[in-house]
């Protein structure tokens, strides 16, 4: 587990109804457990805090080891400075307790001048994963002063010695950390307890995975990625219309090619349109938008595209010489069905319906979500490459882990909302995310997006309407 995992992960609990308050009220009551099983009680014990969370999560483990112990809180900084609201609710239940007694040392000197002979025990509560740098003052003394005592008072860390990774940073005996051990932690011995995440929290996508996303776009017209969307035939012209009018919401530029008879009907200053000649797509087109596939970074390909032979001809070999990342959708599946070799070393995601999964595989998906997971996620290992299996659940996988997805509703099974999910994995992929997530973002803004049309309008809808819904989806996450 990495920190960056830490980020999403909070978002999600949060999602879930789990606040940031019960997250710390459980690291802290995990500390003090620890502190307890390990040394016992009636102990006299410092716990210095910084104003940030990890000090917030030493407010609570005063509180907890008060109840038998000689508590010291030792708040190192300015109160003014304590922002969060978890942080700050605990600060001030602490300040309303009599037997815990509070010092704030805002003044380096003062603290250089410390005795904390006495304590058996020495909580270090002063940074944790916000640090940023070397620790400045008054921290630094703080830390120094600790250290004085390394092997005198038993010193415990929350989450890390503070001022890790610096050189500058407390002797720790051990350090309690939450939830699973992150990767990027080594040179202490931790102890982790759990906080309270669930299970979901591995495999649900939620706010947290496209606020990652997101936070990664850039500000310069052309960072955005560009996509090329292929679709279209003499019978359709609205899907790969939805899949690029979805994606020129998150993208930079779309390009939409089509067949010259359908593209016709379509005038949209959003999108470029490249037509080719006729009513399908044929075998001869794949020199020129291999040509075109250059000068973008993602590719949507099989949105309306229809089944004649030689578009699916056209669709193999397409797929055979491409090598941008690639949503293979609709049509498209059933074009590669035939011949899955043409996706070997390619970065791609499918996108079938149960339908679709059992014209690609000979089987579908069936029994418990997990027991779908796993057939997904087999199947996913052998073609080398992202499934994302569309259902009430999207099911997704890269054949290592899996995802899974719960936004959308009935009004969703509408045609072409299909389509709006290529478009947006598109975009995802094309912004150059790693193709697990752009395929679980899509599914969950996809989702998100239907089920504001639904608030507005019921059940009954249309994919145009989930297509405009895509910026408020995206706003909505934003500002979640
Ligand atoms: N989901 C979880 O894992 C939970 C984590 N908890 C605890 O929260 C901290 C992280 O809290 P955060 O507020 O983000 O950061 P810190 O407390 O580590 O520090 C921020 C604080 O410190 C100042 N600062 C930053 N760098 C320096 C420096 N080099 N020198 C001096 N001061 C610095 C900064 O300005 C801020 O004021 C995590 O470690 C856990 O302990 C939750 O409580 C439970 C859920
Ligand atoms: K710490």
């Amino acid at each position: 587990m990495h920190i960056e995992d830490v980020y999403i992960w909070d978002i999600n609990a949060k999602w879930l109804g789990i606040s940031p308050l019960q997250l710390m009220e459980n690291a802290g009551s995990g500390v003090a457990r620890v502190i307890e099983e390990k040394f016992g009680r009636n102990l006299k014990i410092a716990v210095f805090s910084g104003t940030g969370n990890n000090g917030g999560d030493g407010f609570v483990t005063a509180r907890h080891l008060s109840f038998e112990n000689e508590v010291t809180l030792f708040l190192v900084g300015d109160e003014a400075k304590i922002r969060s609201e978890e942080a700050r609710h605990n600060w001030e239940i602490l300040k309303s307790l009599d037997f815990v007694e509070i010092k704030v040392l805002k003044d380096s000197s003062y603290i250089k001048s410390l005795d904390l002979s006495g304590f058996d025990v020495i909580v270090d509560a002063l940074l944790g994963a916000g640090t940023r740098g070397e620790p400045r003052e008054p921290i630094r003394s703080a830390i120094e002063k600790i250290n004085e005592y390394a092997g005198k008072a038993r010193i415990v860390s929350i989450d890390l010695p503070s001022g890790y990774p610096s050189k500058i940073r407390v002797k720790t005996d051990f350090a309690v950390t939450f939830q699973w051990d992150k990767e990027e932690y080594e040179g202490f011995e931790r102890i982790v307890v759990k906080i309270g995440y669930p299970k979901e929290l591995y495999h649900l996508v939620g706010p947290g995975d496209v606020k990652f996303v997101l936070r990664k776009k850039g500000q310069h017209k052309g960072q955005n990625g560009k996509l090329l969307v292929i679709g279209g035939s003499e019978d359709y012209f609205g899907a790969p219309y939805l899949a690029s009018k979805a994606a020129s919401y998150i993208v930079d530029l779309v390009y939409l090619a089509m067949p010259e008879y359908s593209a016709r009907r379509i005038s949209d200053p959003d999108l470029i349109l490249r037509p080719v000649e006729g009513k399908n797509f044929r075998p001869e087109y794949v020199e020129g938008l291999i040509e075109l596939a250059k000068r973008v970074d993602a590719v949507v390909i099989g949105p309306g595209i229809g089944l004649r032979e030689e578009t699916k001809a056209f669709v193999r070999e397409f797929v055979k010489r491409c090598d941008k990342p690639l949503v293979i959708d609709a049509d498209g599946l059933k074009a590669i069905a035939k011949d899955l070799s043409v996706l070997r070393g390619k970065t791609f995601v499918l996108t079938p319906h149960a339908g679709e999964f059992r014209v690609l595989f000979g089987s579908s998906p069936e029994g418990s979500l997990t027991e779908k997971a796993e057939l997904v996620i087999k199947k996913a290992r052998e073609i080398g490459g992202v499934i994302l299996l569309k259902g009430p659940y999207d099911i997704i996988s890269d054949g290592k882990t899996w995802k899974y997805n719960k936004t959308g509703n009935r009004g969703m099974t509408t045609g072409g909302t299909g389509d709006v999910l290529a478009g947006l994995v598109g975009a995802l992929l094309a912004l150059g995310n790693e193709p697990l997530r752009a395929a679980s973002v899509g599914a969950f803004l996809n989702g998100l997006a239907g089920d504001m049309v639904k608030e507005e309008l019921g059940e009954n809808f249309t994919a145009l309407e989930v297509v405009k819904k895509v910026p408020k989806a995206v706003r909505w996450v934003e500002e979640f």
